[in-house]
């Protein structure tokens, strides 16, 4: 019987996904062996899934929304080699972009039948790296400039719930000046400058549990997905946020929209990013410089191959 590791959030989803230990293990007793951990404190499941790919596994569960499913990812991808075991995910935060691009729902029979069946899926991450030596995977979205500053709002407020809290956040952010930034882009060897507000970088095609600012991205085509919004009016910059909530919207060319296998980021103002929807660089932190490298199917997923 297959030997998995779940490790669960009990925060996800505003605290609801505690209460979803005892249906997972009734589930899957008799199908799986399963070690549930439960989280104490946010980065914990970095730790917790880096020992359980060390001391060996046949899996690594993340039972959580998108920021657990970042943790347990990036502690898996620590491990260098070979022998690293599988990621299963089980979603259950408010989310849950990276499950969506696997074509991973929320029926927890139907992830019970995907951890005991056994198929995998390869899949990119990349590597984002800053000029001050900070380090982190990203398996879904990084999203810097107007982005990183609106997820680092969402992460202040406490309510409304839901998508209100974060439309807030989005009015809120856009209230103050609109940030400006002077990029100099060298992307798959070729360099650019591009005068940018918003700069968004996706593996998946969903982010911030709604929006398709990559509609197109893929998880398993060996490239990240980028899109360059210039500066302009805040209306006009609500407008596209709002626009990105239909995946099939039509493309207008004020936005500019590519692949990369491997990209350098120059800024002159300090960049707010975030990482899979969880903060990550503060502008009073001051770093100006990101480089990101695709690694193609780096990672093994529990999913159905035809899923998405
Ligand atoms: N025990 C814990 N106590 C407090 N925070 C935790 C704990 N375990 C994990 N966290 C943090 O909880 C945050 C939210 O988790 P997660 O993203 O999985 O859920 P969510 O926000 O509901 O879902 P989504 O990101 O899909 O919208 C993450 O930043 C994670 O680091």
């Amino acid at each position: 019987m297959r030997r998995l590791i779940a490790i669960l959030n009990p925060q996800a989803d505003r605290g609801r996904t505690a209460l979803l230990a005892d249906s997972l293990q009734q589930t899957l007793a008799g199908r799986v062996e399963l070690q549930l951990l439960k989280t104490t404190r946010r980065g914990e499941a970095v730790e917790l899934a880096a020992r359980a790919a060390r001391d060996g596994c046949d899996g690594v569960v993340a039972i959580g929304g998108d920021g657990t499913v970042h943790e347990v990812a990036n502690g898996l991808l620590a491990m260098s080699g070979g022998g690293r075991p599988p990621l299963g995910i089980i979603p259950a935060g408010s989310g849950n972009d990276f499950a969506f691009a696997l074509g991973i729902d929320k029926n927890l029979e139907c992830n019970a039948k995907l951890l005991a069946n056994g198929d995998v899926r390869a899949v990119d991450a990349a590597l984002v790296e800053t000029n001050s030596g900070r380090r982190r995977y990203s398996i879904n979205n990084l999203g810097a400039l107007l982005e990183g500053q609106i997820n680092l709002a969402s992460h202040e407020l406490q309510w409304p719930r839901g998508s209100g809290l974060y439309l807030r956040a989005v009015l809120q952010t856009l209230l103050r000046r609109p940030p400006r930034a002077q990029l100099q882009l060298t992307i798959d060897g070729v360099e650019m400058t591009r005068e940018s507000a918003i700069l968004s970088i996706s593996n998946g095609c969903r982010s911030g549990g709604r929006f398709y600012l990559t509609p197109c991205a893929r998880v398993d085509d060996g490239r990240f997905d980028y899109l360059i919004a210039p500066p302009a009016s805040r209306l006009r910059l609500l407008w596209e946020i709002l626009k990105s909530l239909r995946r099939d919207r039509a493309q207008d060319g004020w936005i500019e929209q590519g692949e990369f296998a491997a990209m350098r980021i120059r800024s002159d103002l300090p960049i707010a990013a975030h990482v899979d929807g969880e903060p990550w660089l503060r502008p009073e932190e001051d770093e100006r410089e990101l480089n990101l490298t695709v690694l193609p199917g780096v990672l093994q997923v529990f999913a159905d191959a035809h899923a998405d």
